[in-house]
């Protein structure tokens, strides 16, 4: 596993949690409230996550976080009733719970979700309760799901607040393999909220959040594995997954690069995966679409609704700038085939030599249409790539739909 690890992105984690043990070590001995102390720290660790990762929704939502882990002692502390305001915390907690998985990117739809999130913490809360984490144990699990939040103990409600972020973040990377950190940053959250003495309960929170942060961890580390490992990009598996979230009105483009397999052939494979490399790069950085390997030299790149003139000249740029890109080839054999278009038999060793060389993509445009399935959306796109393709290569062409419902405007 450390043999896999990306140490450049990954010792900002690997800081932070350092920093947190020690945090934690020394305000523990001080008898500083430790959870408080910890859990601010751990939002932290979610912001640092969010920007290794990129996910900028999750930075919001941890530099949130992270504000209201200051302003919650203050408020705990000048609340002149300590009955309500805990119950207020508890409130928002659920909500908070709720509320983080509701617009979370789980795999399912949110109302699925949701219910899927419930279900999962009364299975938990019966968990617990048998293994005797709770005072009142069997007679109030029962009525716990059923009754009003005030006859559900305390300890219960920790647990079952709890265990539904770390559970649901278990399950979620089961069902998907991939990561999504906002159970985790939910976690925190909830950590920060429940403000039990109850020494079982700091326990399980404690063992919770460290859980979660492993999972983060793994998680993290596992993002490569659905990754394509040549260009970096998020491969097709994320595509299929982010593309039945995208709104109507979403606009794609399916990419290929130009005779790609005449340039491997005359320039040899590794040749071609540089280029590719090379080409993945300035998708990823465009700045206007999310870009996706499909696999072999076709690429796509997705975006919220935006106007298609605005995204068409944007995507034209991005053309010219990789077709004026000189690619610094390296000198190698390449084996040539024996006769044009044959099998593998008859090869011939060629040298290439030294030299800058430059690649054309083309692209189809689609958008994703009230009465478009979003598949269709993809496949018009590929559609609109091969007409590009057929009409010469190197340019953007926009869906036959698309143009139509243009010229009616006008
Ligand atoms: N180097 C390299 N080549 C790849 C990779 N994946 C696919 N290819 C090559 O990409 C080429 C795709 O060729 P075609 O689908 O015929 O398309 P093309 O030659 O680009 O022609 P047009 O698309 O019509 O312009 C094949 O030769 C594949 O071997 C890869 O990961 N690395």
């Amino acid at each position: 596993m450390l043999a896999v690890m990306n140490w450049s992105r990954n010792l900002p984690i690997l800081l932070a949690i350092l920093m947190a043990a020690f945090a934690l070590n020394s305000s523990w001995k001080e008898g500083v409230p430790a959870l408080e102390v910890y859990a601010v720290i751990t939002l932290t660790i979610s912001c640092l996550l969010a920007l290794t990762l990129r996910q900028t929704r999750l930075l919001f939502l941890s530099i949130l976080l992270v504000w209201s882990a200051f302003l919650a002692p203050l408020l705990v502390n000048y609340s002149a009733q300590p009955l309500i305001s805990s119950a207020i915390y508890k409130l928002v907690a659920i909500i908070a719970v709720c509320l983080v998985t509701l617009f979370s990117d789980g795999p399912f739809r949110r109302q699925q979700t949701l219910v899927f999130t419930l279900l999962l913490g009364m299975i938990s809360l019966a968990g617990f309760s048998s293994f005797g984490l709770s005072t009142t144990q069997l007679e109030s699990w029962g009525v716990a799901t059923l009754l009003p939040w005030e006859l559900v103990s305390l300890t219960e409600l920790d647990a079952l607040l709890l265990s539904i972020p770390v559970m649901t973040t278990l399950i979620h990377f089961a069902l998907t393999r991939q990561a999504d950190l906002s159970y985790v940053v939910v976690s925190c959250f909830v950590l920060l909220l429940i403000n039990n003495p109850d020494l079982i309960t700091r326990l399980w929170l404690l063992i919770s959040v460290e859980g979660a942060l492993l999972i983060v961890l793994l998680l993290t580390m596992s993002q490569r594995v659905w990754r394509d490992s040549l260009t970096g990009l998020p491969g097709r598996q994320r595509l299929d997954s982010d593309l039945k979230r995208m709104p109507v009105g979403s606009l794609a483009a399916f990419i290929d690069i130009d005779h790609f397999k005449k340039f491997n052939t005359k320039y040899g494979h590794a040749n071609g995966d540089i280029v590719l490399q090379r080409v993945a790069k300035d998708l990823a950085r465009c700045g206007f679409a999310q870009a996706y390997r499909y696999g072999g030299e076709e690429f796509v790149l997705l975006t919220k609704p935006m106007s298609l003139e605005r995204f068409t000249a944007q995507l034209d740029s991005l053309r010219e700038r990789i077709g004026t890109r000189r690619f610094q080839l390296t000198p190698m054999d390449v084996n040539t085939k024996g006769a044009k278009g044959s099998g593998t038999s008859g090869k011939t060793k060629k040298a290439v030599k030294e030299k800058a060389i430059s690649v054309n993509i083309s692209a189809g445009v689609s958008k994703l249409l009230l009465s478009m399935s979003h598949q269709d959306w993809l496949k018009q796109a590929d559609d609109a790539l091969y007409r590009a393709k057929s009409s010469g290569r190197n340019c953007v062409v926009v869906t036959k739909t698309l143009i139509e419902r243009r010229s009616k405007k006008r």
